[in-house]
């Protein structure tokens, strides 16, 4: 399973290019307010949600979602760092047991600043930190 969120398209793409290579299926996460679609629209909300470190509620993933050991992850780096709404995902979703290949995109950050929220954030989940959507 592909779990991704994308505000404004980029990582969808490249959660898709995913899906085509392994033939997994795609879960785009639902925050509960959803983001607008435009990004000049969607970027005040991002950047008071990294001034303030709020997360935003994200709704819970249907069980066959979660039932896959394997799981990529996908999301937008905001503020150097995973996307908060990729945090209220795994706030409210339990990967306990289960491989993640993370990937994101971003103008300049990397995964690498991502890791530490993940592994708070999926505490018992296997990361493979060497994951890279190119190298499929
Ligand atoms: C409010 C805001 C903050 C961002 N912060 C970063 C950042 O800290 N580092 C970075 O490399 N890119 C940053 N970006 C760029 C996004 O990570 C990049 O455009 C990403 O591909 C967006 O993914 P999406 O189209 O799937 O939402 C930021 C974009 C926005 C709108």
């Amino acid at each position: 399973m592909i779990i991704y969120f994308s505000q404004g398209g980029h990582t969808k793409k490249v959660a898709e290019k995913i899906a085509k290579k392994t033939g997994d299926q795609l879960y785009a996460i639902e925050p509960v307010e959803p983001y607008p679609s435009k990004t000049l629209k969607a970027a005040p909300r991002i950047g008071r949600e990294i001034a303030t470190q709020t997360i935003p509620e994200v709704k819970k993933a249907p069980v066959d979602v979660l039932s896959d050991d394997v799981i990529y992850l996908g999301y937008p780096m905001f503020g150097m760092d995973m996307a908060h709404a990729m945090r209220g995902f795994l706030q409210v979703n339990d990967l306990s047991g289960k491989t993640i290949k993370p990937f994101m995109t971003s103008g300049v950050s990397t995964l690498k600043m991502s890791l530490k929220t993940l592994k708070k954030l999926a505490p018992n989940s296997v990361i493979d930190e060497t994951f890279d959507p190119k190298n499929l």
